[in-house]
């Protein structure tokens, strides 16, 4: 059997990763491949349960700090539990959020640093990054009208932040995918949905 193929959706609050993650899996499975459709924090029973502790509650739930080891202790569940496996047996796994989304956020946005987080990823999950990452790139006013459209009830502890920490986040991510032209791709996500489909299945050439 085959090593299947682990791809990560990148970007900030409300640039379509979620849209783009079922329509894609769609477009793969379409194609004849086995694929998993996961999330982070989430994508297994103990993730899902770190998930609920991450997103829910006052703003001030955490230090930034213990938010940086929940996702981590997170991402290694899901790791362990869902990702390898999967990839194992020859699936395609697309996970909405992986590593990037803790760099940009605890990494960058929030001021951990990215040496840090990179060490508790090493810890918790060996180190595993993805095949290819695609990160979505929108302009923020876009992406903030997107998110309080769909969030009418209320944003999760992240969403809520200010404008000024989602430049922070769109920055870390911009300089991540700069750092590593092998593994990323930018792809833009205005225009409709399929548009933004076909332009994230030209990115997966050669995998
Ligand atoms: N191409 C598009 N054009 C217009 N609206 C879109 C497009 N893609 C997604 N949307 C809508 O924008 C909103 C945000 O999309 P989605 O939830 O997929 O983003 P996201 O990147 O997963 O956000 P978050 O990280 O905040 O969960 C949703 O209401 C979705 O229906
Ligand atoms: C994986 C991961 C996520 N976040 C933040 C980013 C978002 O605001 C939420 C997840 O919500 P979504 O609607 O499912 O995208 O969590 C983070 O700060 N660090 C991370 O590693």
């Amino acid at each position: 059997m085959a090593r299947g193929r682990f791809i990560s959706l990148e970007g900030g609050e409300g640039v379509g990763k979620s849209t783009q993650l079922r329509a894609l899996a769609a477009a793969l499975r379409a194609r004849g491949h086995d694929v998993i459709e996961t999330r982070e924090p989430g994508g297994s029973a103990g993730a899902e349960a770190i998930r609920s502790l991450l997103l829910d509650g006052d703003a001030g739930r955490w230090t930034a700090g213990a938010e940086a080891l929940l996702f981590a202790a997170a991402r290694a569940d899901h790791v362990a539990k869902t990702i390898l496996p999967a990839v194992a047996r020859g699936a395609w796994v697309l996970s909405d959020r992986f590593l990037d989304s803790s760099l940009a956020y605890q990494g960058g946005a929030d001021g951990i640093g990215e040496a840090a987080i990179r060490q508790l990823h090493q810890v918790g999950s060996d180190g595993l990054m993805p095949d290819r990452t695609l990160l979505l790139a929108l302009p923020a006013e876009e992406a903030a009208a997107r998110a309080a459209a769909r969030d009418r009830d209320g944003a999760d502890r992240f969403g809520g932040r200010d404008a000024a920490y989602h430049a922070r986040v769109a920055a870390a991510f911009a300089a991540l995918a700069a750092g590593d032209p092998a593994r990323f791709r930018i792809v833009d996500a205005t225009g409709t949905a399929d548009d933004v489909t076909a332009r994230l299945l030209a990115a997966l050439e050669g995998l």
